[in-house]
């Protein structure tokens, strides 16, 4: 079972469990039994799951219980703190610190996905602003520096690797030497697979980490291993100080339960998902977040940080004109190029609250990010002045051609762009200034569902007017203006409950990326 499969039919339990008239023994029963067997089924280590059934059960005590306003949301607490549990082994992660010339080695089985994931971690690190470079000590795959230096280039990172010398450890030696000596911030050491656990690999592995001496060792975990995980989690741990875990591939069709078992085996902390093979397609894990995501909640600290790293905040110019209620196309260029910045439109949205994976189905996130780069080059074919502009100036028609014709579109695109823009400024203009939406929040309420999803009422995101009060929790949370202004834009308005939040969204998208289909599903305010 996959993992969004897995969040659905828990989510599904815990909605029969407030249908049932009688909260009792039976139906606790009945509630966990169902949530093991879908976590077996996504290939969870059976252990873990009787362990997490035996918790649960301790903590629900039938007769408080039956004293208790809210047995569902005690019962529901409790299962989503031991979900927690099940993929947190208690361990502060290793971060790198900027200034210090932190050294980080990969490891895992040949095709895991070590080298994708040490480029998709070099980008994270350099999108936080620092000086990170790559090592290839891969020798034994053929291609695999060949690989590393195209992926490295392309994301514009310095890499190191020879494609004479054949020993792995003084590659990683001379390169981690070099990038100290130029004062790197992050050096990240690419090693070795094998098709499985053999002597040779751990033997290499032992040596290059003797000699780089890493400051943190990464196992990588393909995703879609299943049950094999356990074991193969134990092997690496007692041959190398694994100090933290990625899985890959946990995008499409991994069931994912085997390689999240694995930091039980390990005692060390998952600390990012691979979701797909470009560089964007990497997403920071924490515990409670992922669960959170995982059963439909969304996921607002990735969606914070994400915003966050886009530094909106620093575009002064268009805050003052947003707070005035003015919006240039200058402004909208601005605000799509973050978008696209930010990664694939689909992992963006799929960190919202209520929009689950199986939500975006239909949604055609490559079209619109297809469109929004040929927004790019129209914008591009604009001057100065009409950048700046409000759009009226191109009533004239020669204008529209002339733009049309130096950004190879037909002058309906251009029009569409303009359309669009106008639409954009309304809604800019009815938010902008005092009476704007964000003025009106309820601190208390963000705060506890910010630091605890899964504590949260279900209809706590109803009540807070969905996607609406989700953008003051933002604000609540990122306290930054950028993080308002880009919700303004991207999610419209929707005030009070059941406002028109993601309704208001789903129209500003299609709108946006020029009505795709399938989005029909999102229902306005908040779901579940
Ligand atoms: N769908 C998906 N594919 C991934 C992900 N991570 C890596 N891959 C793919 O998995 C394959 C193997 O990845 P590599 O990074 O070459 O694996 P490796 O562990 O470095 O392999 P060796 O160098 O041979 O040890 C490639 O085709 C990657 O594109 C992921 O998160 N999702």
């Amino acid at each position: 079972m996959v993992l969004n499969e897995l969040g659905a039919r828990i989510n599904s339990a815990l909605h029969a469990l407030s249908k049932e008239p009688v909260i009792d023994e039976k139906a606790v029963d009945a509630l966990l039994r169902e949530i093991c067997t879908a976590l077996l089924e996504s290939d969870v280590n059976v252990r873990l799951v009787q362990q997490l059934r035996q918790n649960v059960r301790k903590r629900i005590n039938m007769d408080e219980l039956s004293a208790s306003a809210n047995k569902r949301k005690v019962i529901q607490t409790a299962v989503f703190d031991e979900l927690c549990t099940l993929v947190d082994p208690g361990v502060q992660p290793w971060v790198p610190r900027k200034g210090k010339q932190n050294v980080v080695m990969f490891v895992g089985l040949q095709g895991s996905g070590k080298t994708t994931s040490c480029t998709k971690l070099a980008a994270y690190y350099k999108r936080k602003g620092m000086k990170v470079g790559l090592v290839c000590a891969d020798t034994f795959r053929a291609g695999a520096f060949d690989q590393l230096r195209q992926n490295a280039s392309r994301a514009h990172i310095p890499y190191y690797g020879s494609y004479t010398e054949a020993d792995p450890v003084l590659i990683a030696m001379e390169g981690v030497k070099q990038f100290k000596k130029d004062k790197f911030d992050l050096i990240i050491v690419d090693t070795s697979g094998r098709h499985k656990q053999e002597m040779e690999l751990f033997a290499e592995m032992q040596q290059i980490a003797k000699a780089v001496r890493p400051d943190n060792t990464v196992f990588v975990m393909d995703g879609t291993i299943g049950q094999a995980a356990d074991s193969q989690a134990r092997a690496f741990k007692e041959t190398v100080d694994i100090g933290s875990i990625i899985i890959t591939k946990m995008d499409g069709h991994a069931k994912g339960g085997g390689a999240i078992s694995a930091v039980a085996a390990t005692g060390s902390p998952i600390i990012f998902i691979g979701t797909g093979e470009h560089m964007h397609d990497l997403d920071k894990f924490s515990a409670r977040p992922f669960v959170s995501k995982m059963l439909g909640m969304g996921d607002i600290s990735g969606l914070v940080e994400t915003v966050q790293d886009l530094q909106l905040d620093k575009n002064e110019d268009m805050i003052k004109n947003l707070a005035k209620g003015v919006f240039t196309l200058k402004d909208m260029r601005d605000q799509l190029q973050s978008i696209l910045k930010m990664g694939p439109l689909s992992k963006i949205m799929g960190m919202m609250p209520g929009m689950s994976p199986d939500m975006m189905q239909g949604f055609d996130a490559e079209e619109g990010t297809r469109r929004l780069r040929s927004y790019m080059c129209i914008f591009d074919s604009m001057t100065e002045n009409e950048l700046t502009s409000d759009g009226k100036l191109f009533d004239d028609e020669n204008r529209l051609k002339r733009v049309a014709r130096g950004s190879g579109v037909r002058p309906v695109d251009v029009q569409a762009l303009l359309h669009q823009h106008r639409q954009f400024g309304q809604i800019v203009k009815k938010m902008g200034g005092p009476e704007g939406m964000l003025s009106k929040m309820n601190p208390a309420m963000m705060q506890q569902m910010a630091k605890n999803p899964g504590a949260m009422n279900p209809n706590m995101l109803k009540q807070m007017g969905g996607m609406g009060g989700m953008q003051k929790m933002i604000q609540q949370m990122g306290g930054m203006s950028g993080v308002q202004n880009m919700m303004k834009q991207m999610m419209g308005g929707g005030d009070g409950p059941g406002g028109g939040g993601l309704g208001n969204m789903q129209e500003m998208m299609s709108q946006m990326m020029g009505g795709m289909g399938g989005m029909g599903g999102f229902g306005g305010g908040g779901r579940r």
